[in-house]
């Protein structure tokens, strides 16, 4: 099970979420994101994959902060179209597509995406991007039956626990958690994650 901890950008946090383990970190470079991270912290993570997370972005504005960032993964949560994905994976940077989710024929536009992201990410659809803090029926998911994994996002907090024990699907990857856990936008409650990672990674593979 992928955990990936987004919205993060202040330097002691970041070194202290790292320290408990997530798979994935997530810095978010869309400017009306108040997780948005703007300048290059002073302490990047070493032991988690690191993830840009971009909307409706260009793709040399982004290959910029790929290498400013050291980045792994690109996620696109906008309207990218699957040409830009192939051109980041072309570039040689791994991608993760979002798609939001209300009913399931939000599930159809993943088609033409197959074969070229590595993952996609299923989000709550919301009137903005992302960050809602809001969860979509998960059921919906039954309805996807593509070859590419996915993580599941949206709304996770603390208490999604006992829902995410009992939720499968032949190509859930991972879980991604973000607001749920925050002090304040950026800020991650270091005591919240410890507990709910720890938990997750023993009763869930
Ligand atoms: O968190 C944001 O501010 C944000 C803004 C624009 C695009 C994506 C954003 N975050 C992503 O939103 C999902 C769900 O977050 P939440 O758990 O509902 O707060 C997550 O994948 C973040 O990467």
């Amino acid at each position: 099970m992928i955990v990936k901890v987004c919205g993060m950008r202040d330097p002691d946090n970041i070194r202290a979420v790292e320290q408990i383990g997530p798979d994935w970190m997530g810095f978010i470079f869309f400017p009306h994101s108040c997780r948005h991270v703007s300048l290059r912290p002073a302490y990047l993570p070493e032991r988690c994959k690191r993830v840009g997370v971009f909307v409706n972005e260009v793709t040399p504005a982004i290959l910029q902060k790929a290498e400013e960032f050291d980045l792994h993964y690109i996620q696109l949560h906008g309207t990218e179209t699957s040409e830009q994905c192939l051109n980041l994976k072309r570039a040689g940077l791994g991608v993760i597509k979002v798609f939001p989710i209300a009913s399931m024929s939000d599930l159809k536009s993943t088609a033409c995406y197959e074969n070229v992201c590595d993952y996609f990410l299923f989000d709550t659809a919301c009137t903005g991007y992302g960050g809602s803090g809001k969860t979509f029926d998960w059921q919906v998911l039954t309805a996807y039956h593509g070859s590419t994994p996915f993580l599941l996002s949206g709304g996770l907090k603390p208490d999604s626990l006992h829902s995410l024990k009992e939720f499968h699907h032949p190509a859930w990857a991972g879980i991604d958690l973000n607001s749920g856990f925050e002090i304040s936008p950026g800020k991650k409650d270091t005591t919240l994650l410890n507990t709910f990672i720890k938990q997750i990674k023993s009763n869930i593979e």
